[in-house]
């Protein structure tokens, strides 16, 4: 029996086609570049903040003296983009989120020092409110503390033109608020920011147990209720589909989904509903404190399971990956693979 034989018929030998380490490269469609990278930063209202997020390994909440000793090395390594967090510590929080458009903010001081000392680096904004707001929400409540869209919809896009004005290159909503890519639109364009800022839209956001580190690390948890009205619910593949159609109608320049790990399959049928506009997911806080805590429990090894993500997300449609990984990515895409 140990000699038994099977000719294997010529057209079943695929292994001869990832024989080596560039054949196997080869076998991708695309790889992870420099370019795809957004790096996710959280500046903070204390100047000389250097201070650890427990939750995020390896992150800090920044503050603005130490910006760009931060980033300097970062860029020399081929860093192209950042995405900016505000996180108030002391300033006053209140139901409108006031502190969102400081101009002597962490953000508004933020776009400004890395415009004028990176010069190549994109810099975009997250805009939301629930980082500044005395309720924690994303958007402005009534009374009986739902979401009232119309001043929420006003007041975000308020927020997005002062970033635009300060600088940002890019704005990006991730509050989920019905009709405020168009109102986003609008205003910039009226403002004559229309040519001048992207606008990018967390269009597939859904409610999700992973972003438990980011709130910590911003502050941002909800005083009362959650954000499942609204926020997607994670089984919703149709109204993921029309936030993003809708998204892409009212402006949106490039569109997101986000978390990105247990969504690849939207991001799958983002590539092809809304097949012309770049596409964007966001790998999470806790996505991004997964494959730590896995690599640290001796599960798998922390760089190759990186890039099995964020390659995973390649392969379903993404062009730009925002991940905490990006720091690490500059080094090893500079290694030999
Ligand atoms: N507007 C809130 C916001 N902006 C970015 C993230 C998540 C980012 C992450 O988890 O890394 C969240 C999460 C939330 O809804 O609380
Ligand atoms: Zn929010
Ligand atoms: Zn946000």
């Amino acid at each position: 029996m140990s000699d038994a034989q099977y000719d294997i018929p010529r057209g079943a030998y695929l292994q001869g086609g990832y024989n080596t380490a560039l054949t196997q490269r080869l076998q991708a469609e695309r790889h992870l570049t420099k370019d795809m990278l957004m790096y996710p930063i959280f500046l903070t209202d204390d100047p000389e903040a250097e201070v650890t997020i427990a939750s995020l390994p390896g992150q800090k909440r920044w503050g603005i003296n130490k910006l760009h000793g931060f980033l300097e090395p970062l860029v020399r390594k081929g860093l192209r983009s950042v995405i900016l967090f505000g996180v108030p510590l002391k300033a006053q929080k209140d139901y409108r989120g006031t502190p969102a458009d400081d101009q002597e903010g962490p953000v508004i001081q933020g776009v400004k020092l890395i415009r004028s000392s990176f010069p190549d680096v994109t810099v975009s904004c997250d805009v939301c409110l629930c980082e500044y707001t005395d309720h924690g929400h994303c958007g402005l409540l009534r009374d009986d503390g739902t979401i009232d869209p119309p001043p929420s919809v006003a007041r975000i896009a308020e927020v997005a033109l002062a970033y635009a004005e300060a600088g940002a290159h890019m704005v990006a909503p991730s509050d989920m608020m019905d009709g405020r890519i168009g109102a986003i639109k609008d205003y910039l364009t009226r403002s004559g920011y229309g040519n001048r800022c992207c606008l990018m839209a967390y269009s597939a956001k859904f409610a999700s147990g992973c972003y438990g580190p980011f709130r910590e690390a911003a502050g941002s948890v909800p005083n009362f209720g959650n954000r499942r009205c609204y926020q997607l619910p994670p089984n919703a593949r149709g109204l993921a589909k029309r936030a993003l159609l809708r998204d892409a109608s009212e402006g949106a320049d490039i569109l997101m989904v986000k978390p990105a790990t247990p969504y690849l399959d939207i991001l799958a049928e983002a590539r092809i509903i809304t097949p012309n506009h770049p596409l964007a997911c966001y790998q999470v806080s806790g996505e991004f404190a997964m494959v730590h805590a896995g690599a640290r429990a001796g599960v798998f090894d922390l760089k190759q399971m990186a890039f099995e993500t964020v390659e995973g997300m390649l392969r379903a449609g993404a062009t730009l990956v925002l991940t905490y990984f990006t720091p690490d990515f500059l080094e090893w895409l500079d290694e030999p693979r």
